[in-house]
């Protein structure tokens, strides 16, 4: 086959245009109330831009959440979306924190289709190096990390009673003969990578309703539901924080992108130090690596866009135009 020689012209950073939304793709929490968890959704916008993500987060919104802190997150970049809250079926049995019954309003984030594929982040996760590529993963699945058991809010379960945990299975063999098969992986639903779907959409919607709510409510369902497809990724990309003391020897903080403040006494913007586990050194650092980004103010979304336009032109004739918008074609570059 003829040998095709190409000249390649010296790139200049004007024909850098900086990659376009492929495939549509964006971030998205949840906020529901009117208490701080908006504070966790404005340090999730920051963390974002500063690990220069190329998409946009998406805030699913409750009709609860008051204007001033929609105002807030607007002004943080963030793309609002007012959801209907999705209320399951009576549950006699109790979730293991009340406030769950609400966490099922997430199931709401299947229903946007203008994205082809999403990566949802709790409001208490901090992304503190890039994770774009995660959009890359095969479609037709979602990923996720598995969750840990140890902690007192699974006591109700058969898992924690035996001691029993997945993260290490090899310490307490699960008793098929009295207990049947092991229970299937388990994610933590604090951080998806998922696929919007109607088709999906409305059929979580009809099984939620006929589904007896558990003690983990929506993330008992979503493992339920999502079981044939779901993709354990490395803990790298959700550090439950249990994980430093229940299982020190899976976790290396050195590798550590995502960081979720799950463990009671540990959500960074109410964090005293009070609650067990809570005076870790490590815990310390990280709680003050959160507040590091939230009151970075170079972080906020004005004075990025402003600083990210004199390193990008494309970026400057867009924010004039768009008086601060940037299309989400035209995001900053991914690190
Ligand atoms: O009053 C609340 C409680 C929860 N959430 C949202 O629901 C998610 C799940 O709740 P949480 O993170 O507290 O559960 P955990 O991961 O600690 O079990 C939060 O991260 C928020 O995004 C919220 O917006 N307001
Ligand atoms: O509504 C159920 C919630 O269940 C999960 O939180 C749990 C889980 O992480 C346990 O492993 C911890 O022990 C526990 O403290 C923590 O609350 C998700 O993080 C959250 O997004 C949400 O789905
Ligand atoms: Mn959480």
């Amino acid at each position: 086959m003829a040998q095709t020689t190409m000249t390649v012209e010296k790139v200049t950073e004007a024909d850098v245009v900086i990659s376009p939304n492929v495939g549509n793709r964006a971030y998205v929490t949840f906020l529901a109330g009117d208490k701080d968890y908006w504070m966790g959704v404005v340090g999730l916008a920051k963390g974002l831009r500063k690990v220069k993500s190329a998409y946009p987060l998406v805030v699913a919104i409750l009709p609860d959440v008051p204007e001033e802190h929609r105002q807030i997150l607007v002004a943080q970049g963030c793309i609002i979306r007012e959801i209907e809250p999705v209320h399951p079926p009576e549950n006699q049995e109790g979730y293991s924190m009340a406030y769950y019954v609400i966490n099922y309003s997430k199931l709401r984030i299947w229903e946007f289709v203008e994205y082809e594929k999403m990566i949802y982040l709790d409001g208490d996760v901090q992304v503190f190096s890039n994770i774009d590529h995660l959009f890359d993963t095969p479609c037709g699945y979602l990923y996720a990390v598995k969750d840990c058991f140890c902690e007192v809010s699974w006591s109700k379960t058969p898992q924690y009673k035996l001691g029993y945990c997945q993260q290490s299975p090899e310490k307490v063999t699960w008793p098929v003969q009295s207990h049947g098969s092991p229970p299937p992986i388990y994610f933590n639903a604090g951080m998806l990578v998922f696929e919007p779907n109607l088709i999906t959409y409305e059929d979580l919607l009809r099984v939620v309703q006929i589904t007896t709510p558990t003690y983990f409510a929506e993330q008992d369902f979503l493992n339920m539901y999502f079981r044939d497809i779901y993709k354990p990724i490395p803990s790298t990309y959700n550090l439950v924080l249990a994980m430093l003391w229940r299982h020190p020897e899976c976790v290396d903080l050195d590798q550590i992108s995502v960081v979720h403040y799950c463990a009671n006494g540990s959500k960074p913007w109410r964090y005293t130090g009070e609650g067990e586990h809570m005076d870790r050194e490590d815990i310390k650092m990280l709680v003050k690596k959160w507040w590091d980004i939230y009151e970075d103010s170079s972080l906020d979304y004005q004075k990025f866009v402003k600083t990210e336009s004199k390193l990008n032109p494309n970026i400057a004739a867009f924010t004039n135009e768009s008086g601060g918008d940037i299309p989400e074609s035209l995001a900053p570059s991914a690190a």
